[in-house]
């Protein structure tokens, strides 16, 4: 695949949650120790899991929301805090890369374009959670939620990345499954894809999002890429 510029690709930079991990049962069973503490009835998959690239707060919301507007912002604090707190303790208890992330990580190596994570995961927790699996091993810029003052949808974080790799924004792809995501890309002048297999609700509208190229699967990022015809022989 070739930029606006006719450049290669340099480097890929990946949102984490719904795009490399499954990350939605271990958020989810910290949303539901929440629900269990004030009492409230716990909340399915299938409803948790389209909201689990929206953070803490994001899936508070889905069972506390009233409340928390209801005490003018003020419970908040408390609930994100049991929430990340039992979060911190279980945090790959049910988590796993989405099938052919490995394969797609180890082509991408062998075709010596860069990798980096942005995610809006705090720095802390990420790098509590990327050492569970080895094929991350070699990825060594992750920028987090609050590596920086500012998060995705601003460009900084995926700037951030590309600066660290060494590599001009306009050769990267960044590769999200939210619309801050194809927002943060769009502004810091990268190509984007959407991962359409990540967290993606009945609400959310992502062919307005106007991502450069979707794919269902991991393993699709290879056809989109220039590489792909070598690289796929070798998966
Ligand atoms: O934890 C969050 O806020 C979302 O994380 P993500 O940016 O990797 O989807």
């Amino acid at each position: 695949m070739r930029n606006q510029d006719n450049k290669p690709v340099a480097a890929v930079l990946f949102d984490l949650d719904g795009t490399l991990l499954d990350t939605a049962p271990d958020l989810g069973a910290a949303l539901n120790h929440v629900c269990h503490l004030h009492q409230r009835p716990a909340v399915p998959a299938e409803r948790f899991t389209p909201y689990a690239s929206h953070g803490s707060r994001g899936l508070l919301n889905l069972v506390f929301a009233d409340d928390i507007a209801a005490s003018q912002e003020q419970l908040l604090p408390q609930l994100r805090q049991q929430f990340l707190s039992y979060y911190h303790d279980n945090i790959a208890t049910h988590t796993r890369p989405y099938d052919g992330i490995a394969e797609l990580l180890a082509a991408l190596q062998e075709a010596d374009i860069k990798v980096a994570i942005v995610t809006n995961k705090p720095i802390a927790l990420t790098h509590r959670l990327l050492p569970h699996y080895p094929e991350f091993a070699h990825i060594e810029v992750v920028v987090g939620g609050d590596t920086l003052p500012v998060a995705k949808p601003s460009p900084e974080p995926l700037l951030h990345a590309a600066e660290q790799l060494g590599v001009h924004a306009h050769s990267c792809l960044y590769v999200g499954d939210a619309e801050r995501d194809i927002q943060a890309g769009v502004n810091a002048g990268m190509a984007t894809v959407l991962a359409a297999y990540g967290y993606i609700s009945d609400e959310d509208q992502p062919q307005r999002w106007g991502a450069d190229y979707t794919i269902e699967t991991p393993q699709q990022l290879l056809r989109i890429l220039s590489v792909a015809d070598a690289l796929t022989q070798s998966l």
